[in-house]
C-alpha cells in the first residue's frame, strides 16, 4: 500500500493558509505555490542516495558526499502543475521536466489527456509527478497510467491539497506510488471541488477566472 505523508512543517502550514485565502491575488498565490513546492521537495528528497567522494578543501583533503542515485524527472500535470516546477528546480536544477496535459471534464469530472512529452530516457529516471490538487484522483491516476505506459517505474506524487476521495482512488489504482500532501482536507463538494480547498488552482495561478 502506498504511503501517504502529510507535511506538518510550520513554514508549509503557514504558507498554505495564505494560498487558501480567497483574498490572495495571482502574484502572491504564484509565489507561495513556488515556495511551498521548494519546501516540500526538500522533505521528499530526504531518501536520495549518496556516495562518498574525496574533496580537497583549502585546508585539507576531506571525505564528503554527493548525490549518486538515479536521475530525476519532474512531471507537472498541466496546467496547474506548472506552478510547482520552478520551486522544485530551485533545489534540483539538473532534473529534466516532462509534461502531461490533462483537464477534468466539468460535467463528468473524468480526465481528458491532450498532451504528453517526457524525457527520452524514461526508464532510467525516477519521477515526481506534481499537481496542486488531488480531488477525485482521476487526473493523477490517469497521469500515472500514462507515465507507466511509457516505461516509468519509480514514481512519487506531490500535491498541495488533497481530498480523502482522491487519496483512496490513488491507493486503489497505484499502490506503489507514495503521496506527499501539504494539506489533507475534509471532502469534495457536488462539483468535485475540494472543501475547504483553495478553489481552482489553475485559474488562481494564471488569473483566468
Ligand atoms: O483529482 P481530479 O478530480 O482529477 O481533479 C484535479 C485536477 O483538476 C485540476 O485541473 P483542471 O482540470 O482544472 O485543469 P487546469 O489545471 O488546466 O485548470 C487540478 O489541477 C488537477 O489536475
Ligand atoms: O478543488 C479543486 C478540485 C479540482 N481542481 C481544482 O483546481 N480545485
Ligand atoms: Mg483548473
Amino acid at each position: 500500500m502506498a504511503k501517504v505523508y502529510v507535511f506538518d512543517h510550520p513554514l508549509i502550514q503557514h504558507k498554505i493558509t495564505y494560498i487558501r485565502d480567497k483574498n490572495t491575488g495571482t502574484k502572491e498565490f504564484r509565489e507561495l505555490v513556488d515556495e511551498v513546492a521548494t519546501l516540500m521537495m526538500f522533505e521528499i528528497t530526504r531518501d536520495m542516495a549518496l556516495e562518498e567522494v574525496e574533496v580537497e578543501t583549502p585546508v585539507a583533503k576531506a571525505k564528503s558526499k554527493i548525490l549518486s542515485g538515479k536521475k530525476l524527472g519532474i512531471v507537472p500535470i498541466l496546467r496547474a502543475g506548472i506552478g510547482m516546477v520552478d520551486g522544485i528546480l530551485n533545489l534540483l536544477p539538473a532534473a529534466k521536466v516532462g509534461h502531461i496535459g490533462l483537464y477534468r471534464d466539468p460535467a463528468t469530472l473524468m480526465p481528458v489527456e491532450y498532451y504528453v512529452k517526457l524525457p527520452s530516457d524514461v526508464e532510467e529516471r525516477d519521477f515526481i509527478l506534481v499537481d496542486p490538487m488531488l480531488a477525485t484522483g482521476g487526473s493523477a491516476v490517469a497521469a500515472i497510467d500514462s507515465l507507466k505506459k511509457r516505461g516509468a517505474k519509480n514514481i512519487k506524487f506531490m500535491c498541495l491539497i488533497a481530498a480523502p476521495e482522491g487519496v483512496e482512488a490513488m491507493q486503489m489504482a497505484h499502490p506503489d506510488v507514495d503521496i506527499y500532501i501539504a494539506g489533507l482536507d475534509e471532502k469534495l463538494n457536488e462539483k468535485g471541488y475540494i472543501v475547504p480547498g483553495l478553489g481552482d488552482a489553475g485559474d488562481r495561478l494564471f488569473g483566468t477566472k
